[in-house]
């Protein structure tokens, strides 16, 4: 016969099996009278059986009934933010302890679907005798109010996990898998930041366009394999020349980009120039170790003029890569400053 996921099988009621009422979180800590008390209030609560699977509580249904774990173990899965998905967590329920307080106690949906890890026995209070149980009992509120506040923490504790982990997936997002560098993404919304930054702030800024030179050629003799070698072995020759303040992001497929805050034009073409003589000395390893042919680049420098915008820097900064292929590649050339353009 196939295992209805809904019905619980109802097995008994409270009076019926012997349960001590300590061992309920609920009910701990509770005077022995009061304890009789509660006894004759639950007497006739409901014992259940969720099979293993089943589901016990189902996410955006209203709850009026709380259940406290006998036997076996409940699991609870949570709904996402967009509350479509469902994704795992590791929150389990074990004897003793209940779920469904807080809907019981609010009126509103479950937030959460909790279901039979294995095979459990339930003991189910609907919700008017829970509201009796708090009236009656002091201990009982009491215990509500601490279960309350573990919820809020736990919860508040797994929002900040997964502000972390989204963060952790933002960051990545930004950088590019091959190189390491900062990708255009990154470099699409950081940029206009800091040429924002630095006209506000009065500040030179200074980028230099990196492209290595015949790529397709060296690509084309070794192998696009190591193609990606020699262009991590540019990444970090970048990575390595530059300050803490500095930024190296990976423009287009062999192009790559300097950000030089703080930095006017006669700096930045002396780190373009320590650049250019780096990389056409760093070795380009192989995973067999095995070095390869070294590699050059042409180097176009631009500082941010009066007014300029994000686009237009980048344009003078690539009209200098364009005029260094020009002129025999393997070198830097700077853009002039605006006023001394024609
Ligand atoms: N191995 C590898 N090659 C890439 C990657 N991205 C782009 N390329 C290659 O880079 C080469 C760029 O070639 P071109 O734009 O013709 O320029 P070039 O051969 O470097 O010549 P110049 O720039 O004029 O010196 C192409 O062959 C691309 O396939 C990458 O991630 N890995």
């Amino acid at each position: 016969m196939l295992l209805d996921k809904t019905v619980l099988e109802r097995v008994n009621t409270f009076q019926h099996i012997e349960y001590p009422l300590e061992a309920i979180q609920l009910f701990r800590n509770i005077s022995d009278n009061n304890l009789g008390v509660i006894r004759h209030l639950i007497q006739d609560c409901d014992i259940v059986r969720a099979r293993a699977g089943q589901t016990v509580l189902d996410a955006s249904s209203a709850g009026s009934r709380l259940y406290i774990v006998l036997s076996g173990a409940l699991g609870v899965t949570m709904l996402n933010e967009d509350g479509n998905h469902l994704e795992n967590t590791i929150t389990q329920y074990l004897p003793g302890e209940c779920v469904g307080e807080i809907s019981v106690l609010d009126e509103e949906i479950h937030s959460a679907t909790v279901s039979a890890i294995h095979d459990s026995l339930l003991l189910v209070i609907e919700s008017s005798i829970v509201w009796q149980l708090i009236e009656e009992s002091n201990g009982v509120a009491r215990n509500l109010l601490q279960l309350l506040s573990f919820r809020i923490r736990a919860a508040n504790a797994q929002i900040r996990s997964r502000k972390k982990v989204g963060e952790f997936y933002r960051q990545l997002s930004m950088v590019d898998g091959l190189t390491g560098l900062h990708n255009r993404a990154w470099l699409n919304q950081q940029l206009p930041s800091l040429i924002q930054a630095a006209h506000g702030g009065n500040q030179p800024l200074s980028i230099v366009m990196v492209d290595l030179d015949h790529f397709k050629r060296f690509n084309d003799t070794y192998g696009h394999l190591r193609g990606d070698d020699a262009l991590q072995a540019a990444a970090k020759v970048l990575n390595s020349g530059l300050r803490p303040t500095d930024f190296a992001a990976r423009y287009g497929g062999e192009e790559m980009l300097v950000i030089l805050p703080e930095t006017d034009l006669q700096a930045a073409s002396i780190v373009a120039e320590r650049l250019c003589q780096r990389l056409r000395s760093a070795p380009v390893f192989t995973e067999s170790d095995k070095p390869l042919p070294h590699i050059t680049g042409s180097f176009g420098v631009a500082t941010l003029q009066e007014g300029e915008d994000f686009q237009k820097l980048l344009d003078r900064a690539d009209s200098a890569l364009y005029f260094a292929k020009q002129s025999g590649r393997n070198q830097v050339a700077c853009a002039p400053a605006l006023n001394n353009m024609n």
